[in-house]
């Protein structure tokens, strides 16, 4: 199993009066290729989650394995797990800081020893939907979806095994969005393992991901993206799951077997 997280709580500021819970006892299992979504509502957990699973946050209770590295283990190289983890934050100018897109999309692999060839930079471009001339662009100076999808380039230069994509779609129009989706929508095809945490659960029709929903710190709920639909509008309601009119509609195409995929596509 690619990413196993066993039995993970964790607590900030634990033995302090501080002392916030953040997860109790979380157990999942991520393939590889595999695409989940995380939801819940503010507080519930989901930031936490995705820091434990690179390292950032090492939880007391449980233990999160990552293609058998332990991220606990005090022998595990750290590095090893960053290398194979890709973050992309919510807000990509907090990951900026060099001044050129080139200096910010060469900066990752030079850190893990890495070459980036021309060809596989001009790939990335490609990919991102960005143009050469992006590349002496100071990265502060771009509109927000440019920003956001260098951020994604930045996490494509060292080509992470996972990625996490923290409310990627997040005060982009329907443009920008659809751009982001497609991207991800190529990682897919690429076999790139993505965990996404977004509100905007309609947004994933087309892509049918698991999910994984957070309620309390807790696993509320844990499956196909089907099947937590099908729970219906008032059950979803109490998840805090805003239940859309595209989402009714694409709950009542499952109810009746209907088959409406196309009309869901960007
Ligand atoms: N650095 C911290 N110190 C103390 N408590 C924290 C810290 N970070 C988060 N918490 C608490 O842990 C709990 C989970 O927070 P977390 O940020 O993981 O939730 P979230 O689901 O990502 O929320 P949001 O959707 O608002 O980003 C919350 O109660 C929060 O107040």
């Amino acid at each position: 199993m690619p990413i196993e997280i066993n039995n993970v709580s964790y607590i900030y500021a634990e033995g302090t009066p501080f002392e916030s819970v953040a997860l109790k006892n979380i157990n999942w299992n991520i393939d590889e290729g595999s695409m989940w979504v995380i939801l819940g509502k503010t507080g519930s957990g989901k930031t936490t989650l995705i820091q434990t699973l690179n390292g950032l946050l090492i939880p007391k209770t449980g233990e999160i394995i990552i293609d058998g590295l332990s991220t606990k283990n005090q022998k595990t190289d750290i590095k090893k797990i960053r290398e194979k983890i890709g973050m992309v934050f919510q807000y990509p100018e907090s990951q900026f800081f060099l001044p050129t897109v080139l200096e910010e999309l060469m900066f990752a692999p030079k850190n893990f020893n890495k070459n980036i060839s021309p060809n596989k930079l001009y790939s990335i471009l490609n990919l991102i939907g960005l143009n050469k001339n992006f590349l002496n662009r100071n990265p502060f100076a771009l509109s927000g979806g440019e920003m956001r999808r260098v951020a994604i380039a930045s996490v494509l230069s060292y080509d992470p095994k996972y990625i996490i994509f923290d409310e990627p779609t997040v005060g982009l129009d329907y443009d920008g969005r659809k751009k982001i989706w497609k991207i991800i929508d190529e990682l897919k095809k690429l076999g790139k393992t993505i965990i996404i945490i977004t509100h905007w659960l309609d947004e994933l029709i087309p892509f049918k991901p698991n999910i994984l929903h957070i309620h309390n710190h807790e696993i509320s709920y844990i499956g196909t993206f089907d099947n937590f639909i099908l729970l219906g509008e008032d059950e979803l309601r109490k998840k805090n799951i805003v239940f859309s009119e595209k989402l009714k509609l694409y709950y009542c195409s499952l109810k009746n077997n209907i088959k409406l995929e196309k009309l869901f596509q960007y």
